[in-house]
């Protein structure tokens, strides 16, 4: 160093005040994005590990949720501790969910890291996202536009056909078995799931019902969502593949079925060639979006290969049957275990000549079926099958949600568990009390909820394996305005025909559905009693099992059809006890789904007319 010339000191302190400079500029410009939220309170955890323990494990995770939400007010932080990656923050509070639905993907998109988990399994020979897992509009976009024309009104007027011929089928095979008999409620619901989603979508009849022993595509989608649920346990991920032969086989299951979906499946769609114009299944859509040139189509949507078609089925198949099983299931559960529930349902069957005659129940006649719906209702209430983490979203900008500041790089995850039994918002929250439903006066009035289903055509592929039957046309989607429009101008049209469900997001995929603003949820909310001793009996706001927003549920309309058919026939037909056996209270599962670990074993009696 020269006489005369600064000496290092001076740079150092020079460089540290400028770092310090940065870091204070850096948290005003935080402080005012966020604006005047307040802090995000963020529960206490282990050191090094935070939460990561409670959060691994399923039911414990529902339990500490809950516990958690309602100490904090439906909206808290966690941490999962030095190997978890970024701030977890939880909303199960309605406005703050709703709010978070209707921001824009820009503000809050899918999460990469929780979906791509999804594709991982699903696609395990690389990245191949699906409407479901896709994170950005271009990608899911002209999918799901093209999709909603599977579930239109009067596809799902075909669908409860389908549902309802499969279900005498299992109703048949269980009044052969006489009195006394115990049957595994859980098996059977995802058996028709499988069926009525194979018949009705896929024109593919994998006679899941009509099997006497196992099914092994059901057994293959179960051990693929374990995979996916063991992979989220295991600290080091995929690593583990390489030391652990559990690892190891779980990904060979996944690869057995990426192979049977593209192969055997998607083989036999495509082989059916064109589909005529008329036909709007899932399967023909996914055929025009992924060879538009062959059947003479819109364009293809970008970036749709025969990767992204087999990608697309795989997660309709997960997507499209646990779900509508399990809630098949715990509805015969609920009533199994509430007789005077079970009884209801039967005299209203009886009342509009169900009962009687069977073959007179149409998808037109659910409006006159209030009951079943409100035992569907408070089915999927108590036991939402994707609780949480299910709806997971990414924060690109700090942002005020439920008047809580959340940071930029937060993933939220929505709770709708501990939102469907919160004592503020359902009086009683864990007991089955259908009659919160169609009590009128203990239902506020509901904000409007999104626009109904889709638009389209007719008709599905039906019947034994690849038997198409004729349909009217949906023209391929390839994404172009016209087309959603379309659909949008429709769908008012297919809600109408649900009026039965008005009050649920019965968005069939609309291709942009509006969630109701976040401060109408706040302010009728807030006009509702809000201590657990003058709870409302019902809070339809607060309840979300499809979600809500331009991601929401596509296939809801199907699953909601499927599952009053399916009661509507199983319940009329046999008498539905509790077995007094282990599964009769079944053990709750939380990963992928929520599920009754080991099934819902129910004591079924023929019943006398
Ligand atoms: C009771 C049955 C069902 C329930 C409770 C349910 C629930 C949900 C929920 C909560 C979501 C949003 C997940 C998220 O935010 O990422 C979702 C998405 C989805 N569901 Fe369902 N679902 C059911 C049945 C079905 C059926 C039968 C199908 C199709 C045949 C289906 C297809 C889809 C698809 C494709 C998505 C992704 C939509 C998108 O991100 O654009 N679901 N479902």
């Amino acid at each position: 160093m020269l006489p005369g010339e600064p000496g290092l000191w001076l740079y150092a302190s020079t460089a540290a005040l400028g770092l310090v400079f940065i870091w204070l500029l850096s948290k005003a410009t935080t402080r005012r994005a966020l604006g005047k939220g307040k802090q995000l309170p963020v529960a206490s955890g282990l050191p090094l590990l935070g939460h990561s323990l409670t959060l691994r494990s399923g039911d414990r995770r529902l339990t500490a949720l809950r516990a958690w939400s309602t100490q904090y007010d439906g909206v808290f932080g966690l941490s999962r501790g030095l190997l978890g990656g970024p701030l977890l923050v939880v909303l199960s509070d309605p406005a703050a969910v709703h709010g978070l639905l209707a921001l824009g993907e820009d503000v809050a998109p899918k999460s990469k890291r929780f979906y791509g988990s999804i594709e991982e399994v699903l696609h395990p020979s690389g990245p191949a996202p699906s409407c479901l897992t896709a994170t950005a509009a271009a990608a899911w976009g002209p999918v799901r536009r093209s999709l909603l024309h599977a579930f239109s009104a009067e596809e799902l007027r075909e669908d409860f056909l389908v549902a309802k011929a499969k279900a005498y089928r299992l109703a048949a095979l269980l009044q052969d078995l006489g009195p006394g008999v115990i049957l595994d409620a859980d098996d059977a619901g995802c058996r028709l799931a499988l069926d009525v989603l194979g018949v009705s979508k896929l024109g593919y009849d994998f006679e899941a019902v009509e099997a006497t022993g196992e099914v092994l595509l059901l057994r293959l989608l179960g051990e693929v969502r374990q995979e996916w649920e063991a992979r989220r346990r295991r600290p080091l991920g995929p690593l583990t593949g390489w030391v652990s032969d559990r690892a190891a086989e779980g990904g060979l299951r996944c690869r057995i079925l990426a192979d049977f979906v593209a192969q055997e499946l998607w083989g036999d769609i495509e082989a059916r060639g064109p589909p005529p114009p008329d036909d709007t299944t899932l399967a023909a859509q996914l055929v025009r979006l992924w060879s538009p040139p062959a059947v003479g189509a819109a364009s293809a949507a970008p970036g749709v290969t025969h990767d992204r078609a087999a990608a697309e089925l795989a997660s309709l198949l997960m997507y499209g049957m646990e779900p509508a099983g399990h809630c098949i299931a715990w509805a015969l559960h609920c009533l199994a275990h509430n007789r005077a529930a079970q009884d209801k349902l039967v005299a209203e069957l009886k009342r509009e000549g169900v009962y009687d005659n069977p073959a007179s129940l149409t998808y037109d006649m659910l409006p006159r079926l209030p009951y079943l719906d409100a035992v569907v209702r408070e089915t999927l209430r108590l036991y939402p099958p994707c609780a949480c983490p299910a709806t997971v979203r990414s924060l690109r900008k700090p942002v005020v949600l439920g008047g809580t500041a959340l940071p930029s790089g937060a993933e939220v995850w929505v709770d709708v568990w501990s939102m469907h039994r919160c004592p503020r918002l359902w009086r009683d929250p864990d007991r089955f009390n259908p009659e919160r439903w169609t009590d009128a006066s203990a239902r506020p009035s509901p904000v409007p909820g999104p626009a109904g289903a889709a638009a389209g055509g007719k008709g599905k592929a039906g019947g034994k394996k690849g038997a198409a039957r004729g349909v009217k046309a949906a023209g391929g989607d390839g994404g172009d305005g016209n087309a959603a429009a379309a659909v949008d101008a429709d769908a008012a049209a297919a809600a109408a025909a649900f009026d039965g469900l008005s009050t649920l997001p019965t968005d069939g995929g609309s291709a942009a559905s509006a969630a109701p603003p976040a401060a109408a949820v706040a302010a009728a909310l807030a006009s509702a009693a809000t201590t657990s001793t003058d709870a409302p009996l019902c809070s339809p706001l607060a309840f979300l099992p499809f979600g809500v927003g331009p991601r929401c549920c596509l296939g809801q309309g199907l699953a909601l059809a499927e599952v009053k058919a399916a009661l509507a026939v199983l319940v009329g037909a046999v008498a539905w006890e509790p077995s007094g056996e282990p599964g009769d209270e079944p053990r709750l599962a939380a990963g992928l789904f929520v599920r009754p670990e080991g099934g819902v074993h129910l004591l079924i009696a023929p019943r006398k007319r």
